[in-house]
C-alpha cells in the first residue's frame, strides 16, 4: 500500500488539521465540520490526479474544445458517524459519484474500556463492481472500522480500485492498513500520522473522538 502524508508537504491543509486538533477551536461544531469538509475537497483534489484520463471534445457555442477528463465511475464510501463531514468534502469535488454508506462503530468488550471492538449493521452502497472506491474516514486508529467496512462493502461487488482517505492516522492503524492492502495498488491518504493510541485505542496526541466533536456526544 502506498502511504502519502499531507503532513510532510506545505499546504492550506494543514491549517485545517490544525484547527480540528486544537482545543481553543474544536469546540465550535460548526467550524469542526467545516473543517473536516474541506480537508475533503483538498484530498479529493490530490486524489483526482490519480484517476485514469481520457481526452473528451466539448462543443462551445464558438466551437469544439479539447479536454482531458477522467473516466473513472467513482463512488465516494465513508462510515457513520464522523465520516459524514469527510464525504461531504469529497462529494462537494467528485459532484457525480456515487456514494456508499456503513454504520462501523466501536464498542468497548471490557469493562476497563481496553478491548475495542468494532460492530456493523447498515450498509447503503450502489453495485461497486469495476467502480473506483474511495473509502474515506476522518479517523484511522487500529484500523478495524476501515477494514470492516472495507469487507462489508466487498459483500456489494469488487472494485476496480481502492483509494483510501483518512484525516488522522495512528503508526499502528497505517501498518494494519499495511497487512491488509501489501502491495502498490492501494493508496492511503493521510492528513497526518500520529505515533500512538492511548489505552482506550485513541489516537494519540489525535484530537480526541471525531464523532463526537462533529455531532455531540453518544451513549
Ligand atoms: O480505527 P478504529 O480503531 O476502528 O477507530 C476509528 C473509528 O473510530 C471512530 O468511530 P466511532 O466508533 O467513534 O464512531 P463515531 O464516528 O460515530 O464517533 C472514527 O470515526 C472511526 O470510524
Ligand atoms: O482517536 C480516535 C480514535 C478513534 N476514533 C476517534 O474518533 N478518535
Ligand atoms: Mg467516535
Amino acid at each position: 500500500m502506498k502511504v502519502i502524508n499531507f503532513a510532510e508537504t506545505n499546504s492550506v491543509l494543514n491549517q485545517y488539521v490544525a484547527e480540528i486538533r486544537d482545543v481553543q477551536v474544536q469546540s465550535d461544531r460548526m467550524r469542526f465540520r467545516r473543517n473536516i469538509e474541506r480537508i475533503g475537497e483538498i484530498m479529493a483534489y490530490e486524489m483526482s490526479k490519480e484517476l485514469t484520463y481520457s481526452e473528451k471534445q466539448v462543443q462551445t457555442p464558438l466551437g469544439i474544445a479539447p479536454v482531458s477528463t477522467f473516466d473513472d465511475d467513482v463512488v465516494i464510501a465513508t462510515v457513520f458517524r464522523a465520516g459524514l463531514p469527510l464525504h461531504t468534502g469529497f462529494l462537494n469535488v467528485f459532484d457525480r459519484a456515487g456514494n456508499a454508506f456503513v454504520s462501523a462503530y466501536r464498542y468497548y468488550k471490557d469493562k476497563e474500556c481496553r478491548t475495542v471492538d468494532v460492530h456493523i449493521e447498515y450498509i447503503a452502497t450502489p453495485d461497486l463492481s469495476g467502480k473506483t472506491l474511495l473509502l474515506v474516514d476522518p479517523m484511522l486508529a487500529t484500523g478495524e472500522s476501515m477494514e470492516l467496512a472495507w469487507k462489508a462493502f466487498l459483500t456489494k461487488g469488487t472494485p476496480a480500485k481502492l483509494q483510501i482517505a483518512c484525516v488522522i492516522a495512528s503508526q499502528q492503524g497505517v501498518d494494519h492498513l499495511q497487512r491488509l492492502f501489501p502491495g502498490d495498488e492501494v493508496s492511503l491518504w493521510c492528513g497526518a500520522i500520529d505515533p500512538d493510541m492511548n489505552e482506550h485505542s485513541y489516537i494519540v496526541p489525535g484530537l480526541g473522538d471525531a464523532g463526537d466533536l462533529a455531532f455531540g456526544d453518544k451513549l
